[in-house]
């Protein structure tokens, strides 16, 4: 929903990842874990080329399996996952743990994150050669902590 728009005002290409059977072409799919059950994502696999820098942008996280699949398939691809973002962040579910140190920038938190999380976003926003409208809110967030 808000990645065309991102897309669009950074100046990048729009890949979108959906669930099983809406993409047209040769797709490649990646299963994650929910909080219950399992689910399937799919890419197609003419998206991105080997080395493009990717930002995954979805609506909310919570487990984090929908974005670490996002993440696989990507990286399965030849493509580099830059960071992440999401409008909504659920803490107490502690997804942000489970994408393997790439950075997630949260707008919406329900209520405080623990330390794990934090020094996740901390590291992301100090060490990750960021660009773009993710990486602004991710410092704007960060300052407004602070
Ligand atoms: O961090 P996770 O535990 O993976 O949850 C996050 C995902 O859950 C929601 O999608 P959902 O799978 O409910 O499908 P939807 O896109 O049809 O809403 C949401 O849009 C995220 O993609
Ligand atoms: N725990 C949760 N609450 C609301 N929306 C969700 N989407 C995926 N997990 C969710």
């Amino acid at each position: 929903m808000f990645g065309p728009s991102i897309a669009l005002a950074i100046g990048a290409k729009f890949v979108p990842f959906r669930k099983p059977r809406k993409l047209p072409g040769k797709v490649i799919c990646e299963e994650y874990e929910l909080e219950y059950g399992t689910d399937c994502l799919e890419m197609q696999v003419d998206a991105v080329q080997q080395g493009d820098r990717a930002l995954i942008v979805d609506d909310l996280v919570a487990t984090g399996g929908t974005l670490s699949a996002a993440i696989r398939l990507l990286e399965c691809m030849g493509a580099q996952v830059v960071e992440c973002g999401c409008v909504v962040g659920l803490p107490e579910v502690k997804g942000q743990c489970r994408l393997n140190g790439k950075p997630v920038y949260i707008l919406v938190e329900p209520r405080e994150i623990d330390n794990c999380h934090r020094a996740d976003i901390s590291s992301g926003i100090l060490n990750v050669p960021c660009s773009g409208w993710l990486a602004e809110r991710g410092k704007q967030q960060h300052e407004m902590k602070a």
